[in-house]
C-alpha cells in the first residue's frame, strides 16, 4: 500500500508560561540564568506512525491528549521540535473553522481567497463557484461579508470549499458539531463519498459511533502517547473501557 502519511518520531512541546515578572527575571539573571524561566509542556511523545493512501483512521483520545495538535502537524500548520512528518498528494480539510477566511470579505471573496490558499487555480475555482455555494448552502448571503456569518454558516462555506478542492488527504477536526443536523448528515455522506474515492482520511472526533461509522483504523492517544493503534472496534472499545 502507498503511503499518504508518515509521521516519524515527533515530539512538541508547548511554552506554557512566557510572561514572568521583572523581580522573577532578576532573580533568574542573578542566579546565573539557572532553570527555565518558561514552563514546557509536552504534548507530542515520540509520535510515529503511517497512514496508506485510502485508509479511514480517527485520532482519539480523552480531552488534551494531543490528537488536534498531531492533527495540525499532519496538516503542516504545525512544525514538530524533532521527527519528520511527510504527506503525499494535496491535503485539505477542516481543523480550525475559518482558518484562511478574511472577516472583512464577502463569502465570495473568501471562496476565491481559501480556494487559492488550498492550492486551487481561479480558473478550478470558477468553475467549481457554483457547486461550491450550492453545497454550503450560503444563497443569497454569499455576497455578505463573512464576520456576520453565523459559526455554521463558516462552517459550511469552509468544509464546502475544502472537499471542492479534490484532496488526496482530507482532515477534520471535531468541528462538525456546529453545524445542524441535516448539513452534518451531509458532511458526513460527503466524507464516505471520498473514503469510498479512496482518499485517505484522518478524522479527530470524541463522537465514537460515527467515527466507527466512517473509520476503518482507529489511534488512541493518551498524554501525547501513542497508546494504541488498530481496528477502530477495537480502538473505541479500548477507549470505553
Ligand atoms: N499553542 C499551544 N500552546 C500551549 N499549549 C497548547 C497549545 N496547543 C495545544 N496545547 C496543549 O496541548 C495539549 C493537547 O492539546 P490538543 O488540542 O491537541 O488536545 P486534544 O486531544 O485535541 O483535546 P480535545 O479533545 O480537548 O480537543 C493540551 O494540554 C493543550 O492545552
Amino acid at each position: 500500500m502507498t503511503t499518504a502519511i508518515e509521521v516519524k518520531n515527533i515530539n512538541k512541546q508547548f511554552v506554557l508560561r512566557h510572561t514572568r515578572s521583572i523581580k522573577e527575571a532578576i532573580v533568574w539573571l542573578a542566579k546565573g540564568r539557572k532553570g527555565d524561566l518558561s514552563e514546557k509542556f509536552h504534548a507530542l511523545h515520540d509520535v510515529s506512525l503511517e497512514i496508506g493512501q485510502g485508509e479511514a483512521v480517527a485520532l482519539l483520545g480523552f480531552n488534551g491528549s494531543g490528537k488536534s495538535t498531531l492533527l495540525k502537524h499532519i496538516s503542516g500548520v504545525m512544525v514538530p521540535d524533532n521527527g519528520t512528518v511527510r504527506t503525499r498528494g494535496r491535503v485539505a480539510g477542516l481543523i480550525e473553522v475559518g482558518a484562511g477566511f478574511h472577516h472583512d470579505l464577502s463569502g465570495r471573496d473568501n471562496v476565491y481567497l481559501n480556494g487559492a490558499i488550498l492550492g486551487m487555480t481561479e480558473e478550478q475555482i470558477k468553475e467549481r463557484f457554483d457547486s461550491i455555494v450550492e453545497f454550503a448552502e450560503i444563497g443569497k448571503f454569499i455576497d455578505t461579508e463573512v464576520k456576520f456569518y453565523s459559526s455554521g454558516m463558516y462552517l459550511r462555506l469552509a468544509f464546502s470549499v475544502a472537499v471542492h478542492t479534490d484532496p488526496e488527504v482530507f482532515l477534520v477536526d471535531e468541528i462538525l458539531a456546529v453545524g445542524d443536523e441535516p448539513f452534518q448528515r451531509k458532511c458526513i455522506a460527503k466524507i464516505q463519498e471520498l473514503a469510498a474515492e479512496g482518499k485517505t482520511l484522518v478524522v479527530v472526533s470524541h463522537d465514537l459511533d460515527l467515527v466507527s461509522r466512517i473509520c476503518d483504523r482507529g489511534i488512541l492517544l493518551d498524554r501525547g502517547n501513542v497508546t494504541f493503534d488498530g481496528p477502530i472496534e477495537q480502538a473505541v472499545a479500548t477507549l470505553r473501557a
